[in-house]
């Protein structure tokens, strides 16, 4: 479990994580999201005990990352693939990792093995593609067989092969309990993803709510075709529906469901070539969450 409480991080006159607070739970792959420079990576440094608070905390199963004795054992992390030795080869990277953390040395060999790096393990690691650090910094949080992960972006860099990958192998890894928090600032990357999720902009949590709750917030219109739009808009319009006319000379619909577009028709006697409801995508209902901050609020009520 992770616990941040009434977190606070400023970088001089910058406030970059403003008194947020959530908890990750075990069992539930979680998403991290915000838009570029929301806190997400500044939240996971305090987390880390990289830097300290302005005010508040951040635990890891109940006690601060620092004062753990071996820490990779509690939590493991992957903050920037990109800061690694690049002479070493990837096992020697691993080897060096779990003799400073009292890990044995048959975790090496099993961690390589789970990323699929099994095959280069002797090459160096300053001849890795970004997606193979990517895999190598996994690796290393893995190598303690820790009960927390926490990633910053760790679908970056993975082609659609590596991503299916890793999205399975997060699944794996909560559906034996562990919990496990992941960063994107891209909505479509989580959606398959993450089980629940944790929007923040600005420093602050704007939702902390499960991926289905969200995609159920945010329900889209109806597309309508009818020979007849012109009487059909009249009659939705006096049930309180919001009609534009869409692409082609369909009707878009909007705050009335598509069997209730359907029954209304039907009593009314008007025909219907097509009713289809489209749901916004979760991309579109992030963009509205994180659009301005006078959004955040009203869209925040809707999210709960
Ligand atoms: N070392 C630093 N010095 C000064 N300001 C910083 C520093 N690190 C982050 N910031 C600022 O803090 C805010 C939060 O940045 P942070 O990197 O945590 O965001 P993020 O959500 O991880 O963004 P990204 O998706 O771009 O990585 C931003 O305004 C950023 O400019």
């Amino acid at each position: 479990m992770i616990e941040v409480r009434a977190l606070t991080m400023r970088y001089g006159r910058t406030v970059a994580v403003d008194d947020l607070t959530f908890t990750v739970k075990p069992g539930l792959v979680t998403g991290f999201l915000g838009p570029n420079g929301a806190g997400k990576s500044t939240t996971m440094r305090a987390v880390l005990g990289l830097e300290s608070p302005a005010a508040g905390e951040a635990l890891v199963g109940g006690r601060a990352y620092v004062s753990l004795r071996r820490p990779l054992r509690t939590m493991g992390a992957l903050l920037d693939a990109g800061a690694v030795h690049g002479g070493r080869s990837a096992r020697a990277h691993l080897a060096w990792l779990a003799r400073s953390n009292g890990i044995g040395a048959d975790r090496v060999a099993a961690v390589l093995e789970q990323v699929g790096l099994a095959g280069v393990a002797d090459r160096r690691i300053g001849g890795f593609s970004l997606g193979m650090k990517q895999r190598l910094g996994i690796a290393a949080a893995l190598l303690g067989d820790p009960a927390v992960l926490m990633l910053d972006e760790p679908l970056n860099g993975l082609d659609p092969e590596g991503i299916r990958w890793l999205r399975h192998l997060l699944r794996t890894l909560a559906g034996e309990g562990r919990t496990v928090l992941l960063s994107s600032h891209l909505m479509n990357e989580l959606a398959l993803t993450a089980d629940h999720v944790l929007i923040i902009g600005r420093g602050r949590l704007i939702a902390d709510t499960s991926m289905d709750a969200l995609a159920g917030c945010f329900q889209g219109d109806v597309l309508v075709r009818t020979p007849d739009p012109g009487r059909l808009t009249s009659v939705l319009r006096g049930h309180g529906a919001k009609v534009t006319d869409g692409d082609d000379g369909a009707l878009s619909v909007r705050d009335l469901a598509a069997a209730e577009i359907g029954a209304l028709a039907l009593a009314a006697g008007i025909a219907l070539a097509e009713l289809s409801p489209r749901g916004a995508s979760l991309e579109e209902a992030f963009m509205r969450l994180t659009g301005d901050s006078t959004e955040y609020r009203t869209a925040q009520e809707a999210a709960r």
